[in-house]
Formats: structure tokens, C-alpha cells, sequence
């Protein structure tokens, strides 16, 4: 295996959440492949003062995460981190992979097949993408730098779970995200959960 190149750049503090009222640090890395810029919301210092910290990777979804998009569950998803976070602690990794890696316009242009009837995942196969391109090796190189060994993970989907398998960071346990089902999103959810993720309906 490669070492890591991925480094603590910056570390500060601000206040987060719907009344910016959650008291958090943001991390930005130095070393990414990629060169995204991804970011780590760090809650109650959980990265130095817990043993084994709940974590949520987080994908960027600017519709949902930002404008509370109807047509997915992603702004809720971080809302509901950041909330279990600010009363035990956590880590949040902010990844710049919009639209599962495709980003923002391919997947306004997958929204457009999404209405005329395709799921999520076919929308990307037909504008010639994975089904979901996005690649996590940047999330345990983010953890190495913040010298976390072992997690509790927040998420439904198993593929997030997976790149933990012979990786420096021990998973310890997973903890199911609520289904945030909104007046728009049953099809996106329902493909999700065709797709394997684990869903409590
Ligand atoms: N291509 C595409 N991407 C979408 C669509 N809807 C949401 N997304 C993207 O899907 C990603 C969702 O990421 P997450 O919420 O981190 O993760 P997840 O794979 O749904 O798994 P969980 O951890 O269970 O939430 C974001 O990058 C969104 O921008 C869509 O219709 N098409
Ligand atoms: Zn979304």
C-alpha cells in the first residue's frame, strides 16, 4: 500500500448548524490525489478526546445539502449528523464528490432524465457514468491524518462500509441514518434501497 500523503493544512474554529449555534472546528488536508478540496466538521474534539468516534462521510449534494432540494435526503442527513453530533461528539468528512462524482451540472442533466422516468442510477448509466463513481480512499486518509483508528459510522450504504476492510481504521460499529421521506424523494429512496443500502422504512 501507498503511504498517505494527506496532511492537517488548517484547523479552526466556528459555530454550525440551522441557528450556527453548535460549537465545531473545520480541517482542511494538504495531499489529496484529487486535489478536491474535502473538509472534516470536527464536534466536541472527538477526534483527540474519544476512543472511537461516531463519523459520518458525507458526500456534497449542493441541491439538498444547501437549498434542501425536495428531489433527495442529503441536507437532512447532514442536518441529523450534525445534531447527534453536537450532544456526543463526532466527525463529519465533507466530500466534494457531488453527485456521487459526476458533479453539479451531470447530475442537473440526470435530474432531467429522473423526469422522464429513469432512477437515479439509470440517469447515470445513460449519460455514460457509473452508476456511482465516487472513490473513498480519500475519507481514511483523512482519519490517518487526524490520528483516528477506529469509528462508529453513520450511514445506510454498505459501500461506504466496505472500504474500511483491510484499512488502517477499525470499524466498530454502523449506525443507521433515519429515512428522511419527503414529499419528492420516495423514488430516489426506493432506488437507494434497490441499490443495497440498508433502510429502516
Ligand atoms: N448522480 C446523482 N447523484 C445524486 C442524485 N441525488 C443525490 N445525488 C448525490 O448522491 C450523493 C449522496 O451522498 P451521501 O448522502 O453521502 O451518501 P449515500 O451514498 O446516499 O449514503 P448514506 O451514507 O446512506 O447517506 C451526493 O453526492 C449527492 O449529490 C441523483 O439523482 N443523481
Ligand atoms: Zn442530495
Amino acid at each position: 500500500m501507498i503511504p498517505s500523503k494527506v496532511e492537517v493544512r488548517a484547523r479552526v474554529a466556528l459555530k454550525v448548524g440551522k441557528q450556527s449555534h453548535v460549537d465545531a472546528q473545520i480541517v482542511s488536508f494538504t495531499g489529496f490525489e484529487s486535489h478536491e478540496e474535502h473538509v472534516a466538521l470536527i464536534f466536541k474534539q472527538a477526534d483527540s478526546a474519544q476512543d472511537c468516534p461516531l463519523v459520518r462521510i458525507h458526500s456534497e449534494c449542493l441541491t439538498g445539502d444547501v437549498f434542501h432540494s425536495s428531489r433527495c435526503d442529503c441536507g437532512e442527513q447532514l442536518d441529523e449528523a450534525i445534531d447527534a453530533m453536537a450532544q456526543s461528539g463526532g466527525i463529519i468528512l465533507y466530500l466534494r464528490q457531488e453527485g456521487r462524482g459526476i458533479g453539479l451540472y451531470n447530475k442537473i442533466d440526470a435530474y432531467v432524465l429522473q423526469s422522464q422516468g429513469l432512477n437515479t442510477f439509470e440517469a447515470n448509466k445513460k449519460l455514460g457514468f457509473e452508476e456511482d463513481q465516487r472513490e473513498f480512499q480519500c475519507a481514511i486518509d483523512m482519519l490517518s491524518a487526524l490520528n483516528v483508528s477506529k469509528i462508529d459510522l453513520m450511514t445506510n450504504n454498505p459501500k461506504k462500509a466496505a472500504i474500511f476492510a483491510n484499512s488502517p481504521i477499525t470499524l466498530n460499529q454502523i449506525r443507521q441514518t433515519h429515512v428522511h421521506l419527503k414529499h419528492d424523494n420516495e423514488s430516489y429512496l426506493k432506488a437507494k434501497t434497490d441499490s443495497g443500502h440498508k433502510m429502516n422504512w
